[in-house]
């Protein structure tokens, strides 16, 4: 392992004096950069589907503030697509995705040998990024887990509660659980190909993970997680993988045992000196800070930030937020946060 890739030291247990930065959505909105890019390609798909741009948005908060991490610029949505669902954004409001309620919808989608027909572009941006990245900054690839995935290929688009996913379970549970199945094996092949193309670490995005309670997140948070993880470990020997299940709460307790992954990315909804005791026991851990004080900034944002380091200082930790910073976020707040991390 190279020796100054902090972010890959943490995830193999080294505890480091300063733990590795990255930040979620850290390619976004809030940077005027981002936003000119976007606005070169068109739209957001098409950002995504340009190599070129996707990768230079990729580069643009590496550039800004040398975090010790880079995320590969996509969407979770893309891997829906390329099984065959119609997926486009509305300004202001989000994602909409042509819908799977019935048997015959699902039987539409293509099979999973086919992604790459769609996918090609983004292994592109992949290996414009391993040759033009820091040797210093690790390249995180990434996918959605199956269950975030599916809630929003049953329902079309994002919901508060995730309803229409958890309807279709009860009602049909076979064909929840095929389409559960179809996602696994294709975000399998996703990231494999992502990892092929030089992606140092995978995170699998489950967004959604806290809607699941009981036997139900063990079924479809824990369970396709292991068998992603186990199966990329077997193609990619020794690759590191980042779980976020996020708002688990008692379940993130295990998570990394019962899945295989090296490291739980945690939400802010659970206090560090928790998180410390009864998650990063088992491993390294990735998080917390509130994403409201990338807007609020001042010395709230330092003491929160602090508190995170010192509760997380007795093992490995990458020090990032609790989920994406927000559109409405202060690019010198984001200083701020690093300045802290990095200078004490
Ligand atoms: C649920 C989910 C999605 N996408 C993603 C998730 C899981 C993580 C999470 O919970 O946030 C993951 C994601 N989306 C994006 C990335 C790129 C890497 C990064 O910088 O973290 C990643 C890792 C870019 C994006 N994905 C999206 C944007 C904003 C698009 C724009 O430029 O208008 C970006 C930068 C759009 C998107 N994509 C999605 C939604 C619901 C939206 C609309 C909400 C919004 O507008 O913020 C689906």
């Amino acid at each position: 392992m190279a020796e100054n890739k902090k972010l890959l030291r943490a995830l193999a247990g080294e505890v480091l004096d300063t733990p590795p930065i990255w930040m979620m959505r850290q390619a976004g909105r809030y940077l005027p950069e981002y936003r000119a890019t976007r606005e070169q390609a068109g739209d957001f798909l098409s950002l995504c589907y340009t190599p070129d741009l996707a990768a230079e948005v990729t580069l643009q908060p590496i550039r800004r503030y040398g975090f010790d991490a880079a995320i590969l610029f996509a969407d979770i949505l893309l891997v829906p697509q390329a099984l065959g669902a119609d997926l486009w954004f509305v300004t202001g409001e989000g994602p909409r995705l042509s819908t799977i309620t019935q048997q015959s919808d699902f039987d539409a989608l293509k099979p999973v040998d086919a992604i790459h027909e769609t996918l090609s572009p983004v292994y592109e941006t992949v290996r414009i990024l391993s040759c033009e990245l820091p040797s210093e900054t690790t390249l995180i690839g990434f996918a959605g887990a199956p269950w975030t995935v599916a809630t929003y290929m049953i329902a079309g688009r994002g919901t508060p509660d995730q309803g229409p996913a958890h309807a279709l379970r009860e009602a049909n549970t076979a064909l929840f659980e095929a389409l559960l199945d179809r996602i696994t094996a294709a975000t399998i092949e996703y990231l494999s190909a992502q990892i092929e193309a030089g992606a140092e670490v995978v995170k699998i995005f489950d967004s959604w993970a806290g809607s699941l309670k009981g036997e139900a997140f063990t079924k479809y948070a824990v369970e396709p997680c292991r068998i992603i993880t186990r199966a990329l470990k077997e193609r990619h020997p020794g690759i590191p993988v980042i779980g976020f299940p996020r708002e688990a709460g008692e379940g993130y307790v295990g998570f990394a045992k019962a899945t295989g992954v090296d490291c739980v990315a945690l939400d802010n909804s659970v206090a560090p000196e928790w998180a410390a005791q009864h998650v990063q026991v088992d491993g390294c851990v990735q998080g917390n800070l509130a994403s409201s004080h990338m807007v609020t900034g001042g010395q709230a944002l330092v003491d929160e930030t602090r508190r995170i380091l010192r509760a997380f200082s007795k093992g490995p930790h990458i020090f990032n937020l609790g989920h994406g910073i927000t559109p409405d976020a202060d690019p010198e707040n984001v200083q701020l946060m690093i300045d802290t991390v990095r200078g004490g």
